[in-house]
């Protein structure tokens, strides 16, 4: 901390500031009946999706151990998540980090009232998912033709038979599918995405049986005013309830436009502890919104996520420690230089 006053010391001291203002660290109870709530036109309640060990991991070059992956669900699994995105049954040519889905999937504790979901791009990894007991699979699409074949090898329209076929297979097992839709505020090798785009393969892997639409900002290129853009246009096809965003931080725009969403009245947020992430297929794009940043702000806006800020930035240490690296979560950091968490 060099120079710095110790009265900012103080104010960055994440314990100080959780005896001092406790609605940093701890979910906000509902309001009470006659109470106004505090959040004035803002959704009362936030689900997050944790998608740290599978979109956080992916593009790790070393390969994580498989136990340090299971340690990090097990471990988040205890902080009130609701929603963990544990891995991707895909090929291990392609994503060589997530070759072990198998034994991730079979090794992790299943807490009650938590979902395990897991990225499964044709009825091969569906199918991977299902004997290796996933419950949950989600399809990842993209709003960009370049992306889609540079990422799943093939054109959007392919994709979507692929999609269907997952899908067909799924609802005869009751298993729900979410869907999500990348590139959907900018693409990596076409620029620009018009939300037309964006609402229109929304619109398709909604009407095939999606029950959640992630629409990502894959390289985190969107600002609030295309967020906005973008999401009037999808939100005329699909419900809002049936919307979530899931935003990059490379221009460090994800907090912003995350804000905007919620402010239009999306419900569902995707984040990664510490920051982790990137897509291999899209080159130099930083990490997912790290969770803690967002439940920092959500905790100050009094809305309700269920998650407790402590245990997710243990979880993040954790991670970090392992894999040797700086966590990109501001709060976490925050809270390391002030000396409170190690
Ligand atoms: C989709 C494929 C498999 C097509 O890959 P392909 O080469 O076109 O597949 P294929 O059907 O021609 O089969 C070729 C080989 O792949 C195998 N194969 C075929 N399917 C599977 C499978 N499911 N699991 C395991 N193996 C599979 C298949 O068995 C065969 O093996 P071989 O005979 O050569 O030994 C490939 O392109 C792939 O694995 N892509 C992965 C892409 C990926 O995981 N990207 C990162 C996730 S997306 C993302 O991060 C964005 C997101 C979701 O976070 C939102 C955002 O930020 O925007």
């Amino acid at each position: 901390m060099g120079t710095v006053p110790s009265a900012l010391k103080h104010c960055l001291s994440y314990q100080h500031l959780l005896k001092e203002q406790p609605w940093i660290g701890e979910p906000v109870p509902p309001p009470q009946p006659g109470q106004e709530s505090q959040t004035s036109g803002l959704p009362e309640y936030i689900k997050i999706v944790e998608v740290g060990p599978r979109d956080g991991l992916q593009n790790e070059k070393v390969i994580v151990p498989t136990d340090i992956k299971i340690e990090l669900i097990n471990r988040l699994s205890k902080t009130g998540l609701s929603a963990i995105e544990v891995t991707s049954f895909v090929s291990s040519k392609w994503v060589p980090q997530m070759a072990d889905h198998k034994e991730v999937m079979k090794g992790i504790e299943r807490h009650p009232g938590v979902r395990y979901p897991v990225l499964t791009p044709n009825l091969q990894g569906f199918h991977n998912a299902i004997a290796a007991g996933a419950t949950e699979v989600s399809v990842f699409g993209a709003a960009s033709e370049s992306f889609s074949k540079m990422n799943i090898n093939c054109s959007i329209e392919e994709s979507i038979e692929k999609f269907e076929e997952v899908v067909k297979s799924a609802r005869n097992m009751n298993i729900p599918v979410r869907g999500y839709v990348s590139c959907a505020l900018g693409c990596p090798y076409e620029g620009n995405i018009i939300p037309a785009k964006v609402a229109e393969v929304s619109k398709r892997l909604y009407s095939m049986g999606c029950y959640e639409i992630s629409l990502g900002d894959t390289i985190g290129v969107g600002t609030p005013g295309s967020m906005k853009r973008m999401l009037e246009a999808v939100m005329k096809e699909i419900p809002l309830s049936a919307l979530a965003v899931h935003c990059h931080d490379t221009y460090g725009q994800a907090l912003a436009n995350i804000l905007t969403a919620i402010q239009m009245g999306v419900a569902v947020v995707d984040s990664s502890v510490a920051g982790l992430g990137g897509c291999p297929y899209a080159k130099g794009a930083t990490g997912n919104v790290a969770t803690e940043d967002v439940i920092y702000m959500l905790n100050g806006l009094g809305i309700n996520t269920g998650v407790n800020l402590y245990r997710v930035m243990e979880a993040g240490n954790f991670i970090c420690t392992a894999l040797n690296k700086k966590t990109n979560s501001k709060v976490a950091q925050a809270s390391f230089n002030s000396g409170t968490i190690n």
